[in-house]
């Protein structure tokens, strides 16, 4: 569980978040979306650590990380998934050794253990039998499952994921939500998802952080959408040609 209390974080005296309180629950995907340029990724980074809070806390698991101190910062890293935007796996690396390279990083386990570890997130990924291909070898929505398989290998307790879906098809893109959402409940993860697509919001949205220059709007869960009357939200959600097309089925009771 991650615990964000009254953050704020500005730049040359413009506040971009002012004062955020809220709560990202353990063994859920908890979802954050907003229009473009509220704040998401300055969220994501002050969470991360990349960014100092002006003022407000940060607590992982009750244990509040409001400096960071670089050794705070390092002993968090080895308790933190990233999965980047556009998946940035290493091109001059093969599968293997990409999903190797945070237990490198971050652990002292023998080669031999590590391999293990490799091919069981690899099979869990289902990318066995890929592991000397190079990135360029493989499908955008191969190399996804790659990414993810990196951002897990270590078994963190909390995972990042910005954009997960961006550059992928419909249908691949929402193989990658379900399996960001099993693994999150498979291993207890708290996961935040940044995301555009309206789509994951309709699958994979248990939990949901609204932005709105810099404040949390609103926050509930994909059902709530539905029902919500608050109208930054739905002008946000409606502005989806997805979200209107399900919603008119729901009232026609389909
Ligand atoms: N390093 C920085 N220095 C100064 N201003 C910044 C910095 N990072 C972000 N900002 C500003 O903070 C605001 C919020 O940006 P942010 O990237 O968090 O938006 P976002 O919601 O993630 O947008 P998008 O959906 O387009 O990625 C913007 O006005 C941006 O210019």
């Amino acid at each position: 569980m991650i615990q964000v209390k009254d953050l704020h974080k500005g730049f040359n005296g413009q506040e971009v978040l002012k004062g955020i309180d809220y709560q990202f629950e353990r063994g859920k995907t908890n979802l954050i979306i907003g229009q473009s340029g509220s704040g998401k990724s300055v969220f994501l980074k002050c969470m991360l650590g990349l960014f100092k809070p002006d003022q407000g806390a940060i607590e992982y698991d009750g244990k509040p990380y409001s400096n960071f101190s670089d050794e705070e910062q390092r002993e968090l890293r080895t308790e933190i998934g990233m999965l980047f935007q556009g998946g940035a796996l290493f091109d001059s690396m093969t599968v293997e050794e990409n999903v190797m390279f945070p237990l490198r990083m971050f652990t002292n386990q023998k080669r031999g253990e590590m391999r293990d570890r490799v091919h069981e997130v690899l099979e869990r990924v289902n990318l066995e039998g890929n592991d000397t291909k190079m990135p360029s070898e493989i499908s955008g929505g191969m190399q996804k499952r790659v990414a993810i398989a990196r951002a897990i290998v270590n078994k963190p307790k909390y995972l990042f994921c910005d954009e997960p879906n961006s550059g992928l098809d419909p249908q691949t893109a929402t193989v990658i939500d379900n399996l960001i959402q099993q693994l999150t409940h498979e291993n207890e993860i708290t996961t935040v998802v940044i995301t555009h697509d309206m789509n994951s919001v309709l699958e994979i949205g248990e939990r949901i952080a609204f932005l709105k220059d810099g404040l949390l709007a609103w926050k509930g869960t994909k059902e709530d959408i539905f029902h919500t009357q608050d109208k930054t939200v739905t002008d946000f959600v409606y502005s989806s040609n997805l979200f209107k097309k399900v919603r008119e089925a729901q009232l026609k009771g389909h």
